[in-house]
């Protein structure tokens, strides 16, 4: 038995999929061998995650690595999610008589992308722009990381913060001058997982310690096992530790992917795009169309956001990618500094507009 499968986009697939997949015809024809499918279906993650076939080629395709902005694949791409900056009136006249909501991503997004985790800061003049924004328009954090860390990194206590991929959301206390950061919680789906979290945490340290470069970060109610600084051909090594780490909490916990990172999180069914929803709740916008949600961000994670907003037909998602990448975002924009710039510019549209 064979399956035979047409994609649309031949270029975009073998972009987007692991290696293991034949290569589509040049009319973007695939056939699968029912050998290749079983081993395909048994190469999946211990925790019923999201990534099913071989493991290090997932952990590839999730670092893309450069190629060139004059590629036809990159400008066909572009002519389908054109920059931000590019589309700034569109969005705008689109804001009429709308309230904008701002999300933003942290890592990759208000931050570039360092090796070392403990040291991704945002700069203070991206933190300024934030700052500026939040005056105008109700703004979230919305990240992979644990809350507390990416509240110290940006120190903004007027904006809400969703960490732990949306998990553990905290809105701005009264009066906005909580220095310390003291917020009302005001969700937290994942509480009963915290000691099974505790317990892989530690288990996990032990089982990749021999491994240099590895590095894993405790979220509170999600993990980060991160291999950006760990040889490529000991990729394997990692991904089995922790493939064998999860094999012991059967469907409880599973597997996503990020920026050179493997995320371990509770498999419940709460990602960034519900964590959006909660928030647009929150703020007295649920099945409202006087809102207009803006959410921006780099990573996989970031498409579950992008994906509501679709399907809401509401709003825009903004992918950070100087690559071309499968995504639900409408618009994109290249790097942090054109964030900033996004940002920068919808601060001055706003006070001008009220003047
Ligand atoms: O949702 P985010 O705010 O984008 O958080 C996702 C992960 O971001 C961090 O890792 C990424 O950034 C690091 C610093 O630049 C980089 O070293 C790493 O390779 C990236 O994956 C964070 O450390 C993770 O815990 C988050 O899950």
């Amino acid at each position: 038995m064979a399956i035979t499968v047409a994609i649309s986009d031949p270029a975009l697939f073998q972009q987007a999929v692991p290696k293991t997949l034949p290569a589509p015809t040049n009319s973007g024809i695939i056939t699968i061998s029912a050998k290749k499918l079983k081993k395909l279906e048994g190469g999946g993650g211990g925790g019923g995650g999201r990534i099913n076939a071989n493991w290090v080629d997932s952990m590839r395709a999730s670092s893309p690595t450069r190629r060139s902005l004059e590629t036809d694949e990159h400008k066909s791409w572009i002519l389908q999610h054109p920059s931000a900056l590019t589309m700034f009136e569109e969005i705008i006249r689109s804001s009429k008589g709308k309230q904008i909501v701002m999300f933003l991503d942290y890592d990759g997004t208000l931050s570039p992308i360092v090796e070392d985790p403990d040291r991704a800061f945002i700069t203070p003049e991206m933190r300024e722009a934030v700052r500026d924004v939040a005056k105008h328009f109700p703004t979230a954090i919305v990240s992979g990381r644990c809350r507390a860390k990416v509240y110290n990194f940006v120190k903004l206590s007027e904006l809400y913060y969703a960490g732990s991929h949306g998990m553990d959301i905290k809105g701005p206390s009264k009066g906005h001058n909580n220095k310390k950061g003291n917020q009302t919680v005001l969700c937290q789906p994942a509480k009963e997982f915290l000691p099974m979290i505790d317990e892989v945490y530690k288990t996990l340290v032990e089982k990749t310690k021999s491994i240099p470069g590895s590095k894993v970060e405790n979220n509170k109610f999600c993990l980060s096992v991160h291999y950006r600084c760990v040889e490529e051909k000991r990729w394997n090594e990692l991904a089995e530790q922790v493939k064998s780490v999860l094999n012991n909490y059967d469907q409880k916990l599973k597997l996503t992917q990020g920026r050179k990172v493997l995320e371990i999180r509770p498999t419940i069914k709460w990602d960034k795009g519900k964590a959006l929803e909660f928030l647009l709740e929150s703020l007295g916008y649920a099945n409202s169309d006087d809102v207009l949600p803006v959410y921006i961000g780099d990573d996989r994670t970031d498409e579950d956001a992008f994906k509501v907003l679709l399907e809401k037909g509401q709003g825009f998602g903004i992918l950070v990618s100087k690559v071309a990448k499968e995504t639900n975002a409408t618009y994109t924009l290249q790097e942090p500094s054109e964030v900033m710039h996004f940002l920068k510019r919808l601060v001055e549209w706003k006070r001008s507009s009220n003047l």
